[in-house]
């Protein structure tokens, strides 16, 4: 007997933040089909539907949504800051509520509507120390023992943060990938390059963990002003220009404020076919 989903197939929505673009999957109210297998397929930008992150809307008892976020290699990351600001963007238009509690692998995040169409998220204070981030070596986070001195930070997710003259300059692929493979981080890590442009401003160029280079990282933007403030480069609230536009950041005692645009772009429906052949 078959059940709704193979009849009908699966919708979903296709959302963006600052081009960090996401395929999201609404299963409140009935049982998650999504597998790494699906994810993998659904994350072929040729064959599938293509996206940075898939990320899942489930029930929770204790907030208003549960998310999961999963890379385009079919793994499953703690975090995911523009993922969370889109989906927060559709529950708040869904309610008419303009503050929502977002239960994720990380925590409970606090989204706000940030006016003006922005939305923004409390990504949680950061992780400064290796037992937190989680990460193997017991080694000092603020300098970590690699070419180019870069900073680590945990923002739910590894970050590691390398000051460049120039971001425009880096070998993203090339060194994004290296990085993300040291045997420093086993869980691997997601890699930002960024320059200082001032004291409340940093351009940064980003490799993610499972996915490799896109146009926005939220994370990774919270993670670059954190070791920014800690390097004493800049303050704690900065802009963060990336390839996909503009978001900022304000690093407050309750956590790492992230805020930024959110895109709605289009809603599709997964054929049984497509489903059944990537069960
Ligand atoms: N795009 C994200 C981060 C997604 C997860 C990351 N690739 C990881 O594996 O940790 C964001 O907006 O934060």
């Amino acid at each position: 007997m078959k059940d709704a989903l193979s009849l009908s197939g699966l919708p979903f929505m296709k959302m963006h933040g600052a081009g960090n673009d996401f395929v999201v999957i609404d299963q409140r109210g009935r049982k998650s089909i999504v597998s790494a297998a699906l994810a993998r397929a659904l994350g072929d930008r040729h064959r599938g539907v293509g996206f940075d992150q898939l990320c899942t809307i489930d029930d929770d008892a204790g907030a208003d949504a549960r998310l999961v976020f999963w890379n385009a290699d079919g793994t499953v990351a703690g975090a995911c800051g523009n993922a969370t600001r889109c989906v927060a963007r559709h529950l708040m238009d869904e309610t008419g509520r303009n503050r929502l509690e977002l239960r994720t692998e990380r925590g409970l995040l606090t989204a706000e509507d940030a006016g003006g169409g922005l939305t923004r998220v409390n990504m949680g204070p950061p992780q400064l120390d290796w037992a937190a981030i989680p990460l193997a070596r017991a080694v000092d986070t603020l300098h970590l023992p690699l070419p180019g001195n870069p900073v680590a930070v945990g923002m739910g997710n590894p970050h590691c943060v390398f000051f460049v003259e120039d971001a425009e300059a880096v070998d993203v692929a090339g060194l994004g990938r290296k990085a993300e493979h040291d045997p420093l981080f086993p869980e691997r890590t997601n890699v930002e390059f960024a320059s200082v442009l001032g004291s409340d401003r940093l351009r940064m160029r980003v490799w993610e963990r499972g996915t490799g280079i896109t146009l926005a990282c939220g994370s990774g933007i919270c993670a670059a002003a954190v070791a920014a403030a800690r390097r004493s480069l800049t303050g704690r609230q900065v802009t963060v220009e990336v390839d996909g536009g503009t978001l900022s950041v304000d690093w407050r005692d309750d956590g790492v404020w992230l805020t930024g645009p959110t895109a709605h772009v289009f809603d599709g429906v997964l054929s049984p076919a497509f489903l059944a052949a990537h069960a």
